[in-house]
């Protein structure tokens, strides 16, 4: 039986319209609706009005003057931005059955907020305005920061030249911003942020859609930190090859897991040894044995981390799921995130029982997760963005430490291998043998910012 999207349910189509000054971290709360929705199946596309206006305006190199209300030219070019990313947006929800569109500006008066709605309602698309306001000054100069490495706009520009025009971009905004409140907009759906989450106002929150991307966006949090994933040590169920079960760590499993305490410390550093993580497993001894020796009091059990259900086949090796179901065998391979085990589960229906895993990890800071391949993957898929045809074929090998760094556009990855071998538990496509363990193909830090989109606007615009 398939399994419904909430935007199925509901039929709704929402569109997010951000609203905020420059510098206010727009575009990654943006970039993080987007993941978040896309790793829920829920068709969800970024509009960066930027990136348009960077199109059409490509004598640049732009400079605050741009952005000065007084020029007539600049006014023009970023109007036809905007139409074109609204177009553009239109376009995507009626021929592409989108569901969550996301359009990036600054949106900043009143009057175009308004067009904006007029243009939604007539499509029958319900708008969502999210603000980001800010007047935290150490947080601004934080974000230029960011942009300045990310943004086309400052390429090879110092950081004090960029931080410096930056500053004077916003004041020209700030002459005619306007912000959103209770009282002038009461008719309309919005979100407003007050420095990142200190504050969170919210008007006329309705569909169930909107409400899902509200909670997601008052998790998030701006605080440095590392998550780190390993899966358990190696089994004994692993060294047979069968899989499911509850089974204890194999004499090199227990190995692995009285060397995690330091691999965790070489990570961590010498100025972060005090550090103090909070350990999560699941519920399963072979991922509780792997943690019973790291000096962390805060252990906490998630039955949503247990490995994948295989329901009949539990306990089975893949040759022998082969011979008994030999039409399951070939559906897995053929569609392996649909495909649901006898009376077990698919990745898709992992995904569903990790969103509150990934809620309140985005709230949570230094985290270290014991889970399983297929949990893992799934995890994995989610702060790197790796689409659900790929995902549950990723190689995760045992015995290796990973760990991820959440930045403004962008997940660093490092990993630490422990030097005790291990079997195999990859199995490739079409074959039911376990095949050599890849090292790691998928562990590399991946852009958010999804360059594709950019590469496919310059080429319609040749
Ligand atoms: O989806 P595939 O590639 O079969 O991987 C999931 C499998 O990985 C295993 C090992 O083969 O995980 P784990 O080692 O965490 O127990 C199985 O239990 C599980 O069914």
């Amino acid at each position: 039986m398939p399994i419904y999207s909430i935007s199925h349910v509901e039929n709704v189509r929402v569109c997010v319209v951000m609203v905020g000054l420059p510098a206010r971290g727009k575009s990654l709360i943006a970039q993080k609706i987007v993941r978040y929705l896309s790793w829920l199946s829920i068709k969800s596309k970024c509009f960066n009005v930027g990136n348009y206006r960077r199109l059409i305006a490509t004598d640049s190199p732009i400079t605050a003057e741009f952005f000065d209300p007084q020029n007539q030219d600049g006014l023009e070019v970023r109007q036809e931005a905007v139409d074109r990313a609204i177009q553009d947006m239109m376009k995507w929800f009626s021929d592409e059955n989108g569901v969550v569109g996301i359009l990036d500006a600054t949106n900043s008066t009143r009057e175009r907020r308004q067009a904006i709605l007029r243009l939604c309602r007539e499509n029958l698309i319900e708008p969502i305005f999210l603000e980001s306001w800010c007047n935290d000054y150490e947080l601004i100069l934080q974000n230029i920061a960011d942009v300045k490495t990310t943004s086309p706009d400052y390429q090879n520009k110092d950081l004090d030249f960029a931080t410096q025009d930056f500053l004077q971009r916003i004041k020209y905004y700030e002459q005619y911003y306007e912000t959103m409140d209770v009282s002038t907009d009461p008719d309309l759906t919005f979100i407003k942020l007050v420095n990142v989450n200190s504050q969170i106002i919210l008007n006329r929150i309705e569909s169930y859609l909107e409400s899902r991307i509200v909670y997601y966006v008052m998790n998030l949090h701006i605080k440095p930190r590392s998550i780190w994933l390993s899966r358990h040590g190696e089994s004994e169920y692993n060294l047979t090859g069968q899989i499911g079960g509850d089974a204890n760590l194999s004499e090199r499993g227990w190995r692995y897991a009285k060397k995690l305490p330091d691999l965790v410390l070489k990570s961590l550093g010498e100025e972060n040894k005090h550090t103090n993580l909070t350990v999560w497993t699941s519920t399963l001894k072979r991922t509780q044995q792997t943690a019973s020796f790291l000096p962390y009091n805060r252990k906490l059990q998630w039955k949503a981390l247990d490995e994948l259900d295989a329901g009949e086949c539990d306990g089975m090796t893949y040759e022998e799921i082969e011979q008994k179901f030999p039409d399951d065998f070939k559906a897995r391979d053929d569609n392996k995130y649909e495909y649901r085990y006898r009376g077990g589960e698919s990745y898709r229906d992992i995904v569903i029982r990790l969103e509150p895993i990934i809620m309140e990890l985005e709230r949570q800071e230094n985290i270290l997760i014991i889970t399983h391949q297929a949990v893992l993957r799934c995890l994995y898929a989610y702060f790197m963005n790796v689409p659900q045809e790929e995902s549950p074929w990723m190689s995760i090998p045992l015995h290796t430490l990973i760990k991820l760094e959440p930045r403004a556009y962008l997940t660093l990855v490092s990993r630490i291998k422990a030097d005790i071998p291990a079997v195999s538990t990859y199995k490739e496509k079409g074959t039911s043998q376990l095949g050599e363990q890849k090292d790691g193909n998928y562990l590399k830090s991946r852009d958010l910012i999804n360059d594709s989109e950019m590469h496919k606007l310059e080429n319609q615009a040749k």
